[in-house]
């Protein structure tokens, strides 16, 4: 067993105390599954793709959990599968996360089923869509609201009890939150806000020895039905299967990992592709998308598209 020293150094000399202790462990024994048991997690966008994937490994490892989205009948059925894998409970909460009041709804209910919490799992989104932007700025601002200041609120509303149990706070990113790319501007824009906010925001609770962890998880093409459905036609390459990276995201959260890349090809777009020649980046993009497919949308009222 290494001891942890320091930032990101290991040596085999002091021992491990306290915080430092609990990574050791964690990093040399247990698996994350162990330490998820009887744990307080709240998963959002969970009535399906990676959310309800999340869900039913939490239910397997013995987690207490409170789902949300909008659809109830698909909530009811996800939480009934995870008292059959073994949940210690599970409960949901319907209703839209374009409404911040929701969002704080939602962390009050967790104090008052559970008294605490130890993860907060954020991974829901708004409907958009993967072609030209076509100037409609009233779909970013109401994206805007449900991809980024929904995460905010529910943060700011659950930091008390995540202070409390030095839990986790799990952001699902993705790709195009790191590195730009065409067809996306609207959703891609509240990725590199929530990039920006929760980088800083870890950076505060560095300064305040605030023992609350972080985990942005920049995520690559995934395998959910609405992705698929989105982009299939365009995107060249496989999706990467939702139940695999559902448990990827939940063991980046539990050792408290800065950041997960899912698959780990998404790594090198965000190490290469900033400084990249745009020739170069174009012609990566042409050959990764049928850009043909592509159908101009008719542009919003009043655009000047
Ligand atoms: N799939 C992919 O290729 C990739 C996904 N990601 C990220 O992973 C996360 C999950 O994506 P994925 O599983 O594909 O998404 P899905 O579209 O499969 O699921 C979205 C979830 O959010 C819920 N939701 C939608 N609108 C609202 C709303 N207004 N208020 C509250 N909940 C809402 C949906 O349920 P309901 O309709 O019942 O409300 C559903 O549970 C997202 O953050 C996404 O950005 C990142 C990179 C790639
Ligand atoms: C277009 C997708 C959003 C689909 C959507 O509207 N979901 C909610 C539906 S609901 O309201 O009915 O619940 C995009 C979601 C994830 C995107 C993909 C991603 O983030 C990874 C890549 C990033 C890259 O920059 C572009 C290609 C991506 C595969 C990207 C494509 C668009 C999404 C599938």
């Amino acid at each position: 067993v290494y001891f942890y020293s320091g930032p990101g150094n290991f040596s085999e000399e002091e021992p491990c105390t306290g915080v430092r202790y609990r990574l050791c462990a964690a990093l040399s024994s247990a698996s994350p599954p162990e330490m998820l048991r009887g744990k307080r997690v709240i998963v959002t966008g969970a009535s399906s793709g990676i959310g309800e994937q999340m869900a039913y490994h939490l239910a397997r490892m013995g987690a207490h959990v409170l789902l949300t989205a909008r659809t109830e009948a698909k909530l009811q059925k996800v939480v009934e599968k995870c008292l059959d894998l073994g949940a210690a409970s599970a409960r949901y909460v319907s209703g839209s996360m374009e409404s911040t009041a929701f969002a704080e709804e939602v962390v009050k209910e967790a104090e008052n089923i559970w008294g605490g919490l130890d993860m907060l799992i954020l991974n829901h989104i708004g409907r958009s869509y993967f072609n030209f932007f076509n100037g409609d700025v009233d779909h970013v601002r109401k994206l805007m609201e449900t991809n980024f200041l929904s995460y905010l609120a529910m943060t700011t509303s659950a930091l008390p009890m995540l202070k409390e149990s030095e839990g986790n706070i799990v952001v699902v990113s993705s790709i195009s939150g790191k590195v730009a790319s065409p067809f996306v501007a609207p959703y891609s824009a509240t990725k590199f806000a929530l990039e920006g906010f929760f980088s800083s925001l870890r950076h505060e609770f560095i300064i305040e020895k605030v023992n609350v962890s972080i985990t942005l998880c920049i995520l690559g093409y995934i395998n959910t039905e609405n992705a698929v459905r989105a982009v299939s036609h365009i995107i060249k390459k496989a999706p990467a299967p939702k139940e695999e990276c559902a448990m990827e995201i939940i063991r980046s959260g539990a050792l408290r990992q800065r950041e997960l890349h899912y698959p780990a090809s998404t790594v090198t777009p965000t190490l290469l592709l900033r400084d990249l020649a745009p020739e170069f980046l174009d012609g990566l993009v042409r050959n990764n998308m049928r850009v043909e497919n592509i159908k101009r949308p008719p542009p919003a009222r009043g655009s000047g598209h």
